[in-house]
């Protein structure tokens, strides 16, 4: 049976502005289970990244619950949700930043490092995730000797070499050409639905949406299933 990872109730979030109160989102519900991928499609300004940065818990809701596995998240400390995070969820963005003062290969042992794995086991797991996708010849090239796509492909192992149970992204292919989006696109659904890791993907590409499991648009403060 898949386990609920993440569930989303009554979300609203309202921004404080020059203007007076500016309502984003209004009773947001949203379930996600494990080895799901999900999509979240909507214009321009719809309120997608502030979705993904309350449902991530970088940002906080101005009323409702997030439930992490069960456990209620919304006001536990920051220190609590920082380790949350380190430990169970994984991050790609479109620009994902990577150290440049460091090599692919220290970049995706950095999170392991983070949360107390040995070096020698952080050393390993990086180097079977980055081969996994494809990368067994750039362990030791800085971000700067990268291509756009082998960035994203290493930004891709660094979230996923903790197995998180779930990784959030936010426009993971938008700044690629097509031919490398559409492995990116491939190997995110792929690692993550073999790893039992939830997929939740914010993107502008229909079509990449359209390859989730479950697909939302995001109109009128609302979120709906497609
Ligand atoms: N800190 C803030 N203060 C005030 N308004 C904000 C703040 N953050 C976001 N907004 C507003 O909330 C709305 C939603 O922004 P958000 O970035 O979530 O949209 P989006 O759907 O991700 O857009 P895009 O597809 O262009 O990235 C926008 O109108 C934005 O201006």
């Amino acid at each position: 049976m898949m386990k609920e990872v993440l569930k989303l109730e009554n979300i609203t979030k309202n921004f404080d502005t020059a203007d007076g109160k500016l309502e984003i989102l209004k009773d947001i519900n949203l379930s996600v289970y494990s080895s799901q991928s999900v999509s979240i499609v909507g214009r321009s300004g719809s309120g997608k990244s502030t979705l993904l940065s309350i449902a991530a818990l970088i940002d906080k809701p101005s009323s409702g619950s997030v439930y992490y596995k069960s456990r209620d998240c919304v006001s536990l400390k920051d220190s609590e949700l920082s380790k949350l995070r380190a430990s169970s969820m994984g991050f790609v963005f479109q620009n994902s930043l990577l150290l440049e003062d460091f090599s692919a290969l220290e970049n995706v042992m950095f999170p392991l490092l983070n949360i107390g794995t040995n070096k020698k086991e952080a050393e390993e797991r990086a180097k079977d995730i980055l081969s996994s996708l494809g990368l067994e010849k750039r362990f030791n090239h800085r971000p700067k000797a990268l291509s756009g796509g082998e960035k994203q492909r290493t930004a891709i192992a660094r979230a996923l070499v903790t197995k998180p149970d779930v990784i959030f992204a936010d426009e993971p292919t938008g700044a690629l050409d097509e031919e490398s989006a559409n492995m990116i696109e491939e190997l995110l659904l792929k690692t993550t639905v073999e790893s039992g890791t939830a997929l939740v993907l914010v993107t502008h590409n229909p079509e990449f949406a359209s390859h989730c499991e479950a697909k939302y648009v995001l109109e009128h403060k609302g979120l709906y299933l497609l």
